[in-house]
């Protein structure tokens, strides 16, 4: 992190407030300035010494209370900022003015306890954000011929093998060439249990981080190797790997500011005018009531005290640091506060189908020729055409079709692919032009379906099935029927939602009604909808999310990456695999799961609470104590003393974030 950046993530009550006694020198000074105060005061009471002494030591209190604080206040007023410390300062300058030397000490020692106790708790937040980075090894094993050089990760290249010993960690993103183990995916993924690896089918093919690779045969760098060696071949260089990337985004979440902090901030510029306004005012109150101006500027000062919105101003960032803090160690990503609120009110979630509610796996199922042509040729075809293809059903197709045929079988390739989205694939194979796709293809295409095969279809569709209709030339020569399974943990977690308060449920799909239907009846969705487009998708979101007003959509970014945009929180799985998912997603799940999101929420819920006592606390707390101190009930000392204890409060609750419990 260079110095910039630090600077950014500051929100004006955290600098990194170094001195003669290293980094926690604020604390010190500030129980430097107690003790000064506090032993000024004892001789001052129940001793006869000199008032020369305890009036030094006041005026130590003063130093070692003032400095950080004056230090702050002048680069902040350099900038145009009047903030907080400037107006505790002048509350200080004023009781000194009026030979109230104790009570200024005690603001300015409590009020810089406060801050450094408050600097160290939310340097506790974020240690367990820079925790992260260490997760990564500095080294690397390097394979060069026979041997292994330790080399450090920056000098990694893509293609590179290197080799991970049993228990170590894994220095770099890639793919596994040789071993089996299980590697403990915790500090990415968040996954508690260990995920076996193997090696990847092709290991001299060259993978990027585009290539789609399966998770088994993926690894990434932080990550824990297992009780055999592994050898990996490196897809990404370390700067881009997939922890580095999550680091960064984890501290960029935290500048980005939530709903209620923009609302508090706008409150706030026209509360501390009010404020000043009030304070001025005030010191006229001798000309009112009878009393000395003296006690009417004593009055004042303990106003400016009690209303400083110290607490306010802190509530917010501290809850959302801490929330995002506890969601990346749960294998959360979570980009800032908004997300993290809106999370936390949804009432309707919008799921996508392949690949995040069902396994993305579909295998093949049926295959049923019509006509003269038999089943053979017709999956030679299908094969030779799908072949050019990236979507997981022509993957299914091609890699079933040869499982039947048998692996040697020889197929001529096929060319001039076009994908029609959402619908199927045209392509030329052996000098005829061959369609692959659904009904609407067919519809859109020429005249339609001829009844008797759309019957066909609609037979296999009523089975549950993703059903694709082949047409080679002028005729249709036979269909095929895929079947993808729900996820395992689909159905659990729906029932978890539901009992959590997600009224509405709703599957949005590319594949037929009929499977729609079908899945959603497994799983327990509210609501599906099929045969839609990725523009119809988009379309479905907007709709909902004028009904809804705040609308989750749940994909995997392959292509419902526009509807999750046009959601209020767009969220992503399987994202520690997908570098498009993680950087369009509000909210990231790293593991491929979709069991992670019911914790998500109720950690939003709970920061999205936490939020609300802060405010209660901070607003509540200015709101007696303003009129306590205009009415002379309260002194400075006990009002900066409520003013701070309460700033902690709301800390430390922030704080009760990070021990949050799945
Ligand atoms: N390569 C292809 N070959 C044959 N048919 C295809 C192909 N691509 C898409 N289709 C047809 O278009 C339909 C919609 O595809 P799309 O990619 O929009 O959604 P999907 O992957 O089925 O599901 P989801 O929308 O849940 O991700 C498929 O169900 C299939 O019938
Ligand atoms: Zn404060």
């Amino acid at each position: 992190m260079n110095d910039k950046e630090k600077h950014s993530n500051d929100d004006g009550h955290n600098h990194d407030h170094g001195g003669i006694f290293g980094k926690n020198t604020e604390l010190y000074f500030a129980i430097l300035s107690g003790v000064t105060l506090i032993t000024g005061f004892l001789l001052e009471k129940f001793t006869g010494v000199s008032e020369n002494i305890p009036f030094g030591l006041y005026i130590a209190a003063y130093f070692f209370g003032g400095y950080f604080t004056l230090k702050e206040a002048i680069s902040k007023v350099a900038k145009g900022e009047f903030e907080i410390d400037f107006l505790m300062l002048v509350a200080a300058a004023g009781a000194a003015y009026l030979g109230e030397w104790a009570e200024g000490a005690l603001l300015l020692f409590l009020f810089s306890l406060g801050h450094a106790l408050e600097n160290y708790a939310m340097g506790k937040a974020k240690k367990s954000i820079a925790a992260l980075t260490d997760l990564a090894p500095k080294t690397a094993l390097l394979k060069k011929d026979d041997d292994t050089v330790e080399v450090g990760i920056e000098e990694l290249q893509v293609g590179d093998i290197i080799v991970v010993r049993p228990n170590s960690k894994i220095s770099a993103d890639g793919v596994i060439v040789k071993g089996n183990s299980s590697v403990d995916q915790a500090p990415i993924t968040g996954e508690s249990v260990p995920v076996d690896k193997t090696p990847i089918e092709n290991p001299d093919k060259e993978y990027t981080s585009k290539s789609n690779i399966p998770n088994e045969n993926r690894v990434f760098s932080g990550t824990i190797n297992g009780n055999n060696t592994l050898e990996i071949k490196v897809i990404k260089e370390a700067k881009d790997s997939t922890l580095n990337r999550l680091v960064t985004m984890v501290q960029e979440a935290q500048d980005q500011k939530s709903p209620t902090q923009l609302l508090t901030d706008k409150f706030e510029r026209y509360y501390v005018p009010a404020v000043i306004i009030l304070v001025v005012a005030l010191n006229f109150a001798f000309l009112v009531i009878d009393e000395p101006w003296s006690e009417s500027l004593y009055r004042s000062l303990a106003v400016l005290v009690a209303a400083s919105p110290c607490a306010l101003a802190i509530s917010t960032p501290s809850a959302v640091l801490s929330g995002v803090a506890r969601a990346a160690r749960g294998g959360v990503l979570i980009k800032g506060g908004r997300p993290l609120e809106d999370l936390g009110v949804l009432t309707a979630l919008a799921f996508d189908k392949t690949g995040t509610l069902t396994e993305g796996k579909p295998k093949l199922t049926d295959v049923e020729s019509f006509g003269s042509i038999d089943k053979k040729e017709l999956l030679e075809i299908a094969i030779a055409v799908e072949e050019l293809s990236d979507h997981p059903l022509a993957k299914a197709v091609v890699r079933d079709g040869m499982e039947r045929l048998g692996k040697d079988t020889k197929i001529p390739d096929a060319d001039d692919l076009e994908a029609v989205q959402g619908k199927g694939i045209k392509a030329n194979y052996q000098g005829n032009s061959i369609y692959i796709g659904n009904l609407e293809l067919f519809e859109d295409i020429d005249k339609g379906v001829p009844d008797d095969v759309s019957e066909k279809v609609r037979a296999l569709e009523g089975e549950g099935k993703t059903t694709m209709l082949i047409k080679r030339g002028n005729e249709f020569i036979g269909m095929l029927g895929l079947m993808d399974t729900p996820r395992e943990k689909a159905k659990e977690t729906l029932a978890q939602l539901k009992e959590i308060g997600i009224k509405k449920m709703i599957m949005l799909t590319g594949d037929n009604q009929k499977v729609a239907d079908a899945v959603a009846e497994e799983i327990g969705l509210t609501e599906a909808r099929g045969s839609l487009l990725p523009e119809e998708k988009v379309e479905a979101i907007k709709k909902l999310a004028e009904q809804e007003n705040k609308l989750a959509m749940i994909g995997d970014g392959v292509n419902d990456a526009p509807a999750m945009a046009n959601s209020t929180v767009g969220i992503a799985m399987g994202a520690a695999g997908s570098d498009v998912a993680l950087e369009t997603a509000d909210i990231a799940l790293m593991a491929d799961k979709l069991e992670t999101l019911p914790f998500a929420i109720g950690l939003s819920r709970k920061a999205k609470a936490i939020i609300k006592q802060n405010l209660w606390v901070s607003l509540g707390v200015v709101a007696l104590l303003i009129p306590a101190t205009i009415m002379s009930w309260a002194s400075i000392g006990i009002a900066v003393a409520i003013h701070e204890g309460s700033t902690l409060v709301v800390v430390v609750n922030a704080l009760r974030l990070l021990a949050y419990k799945k």
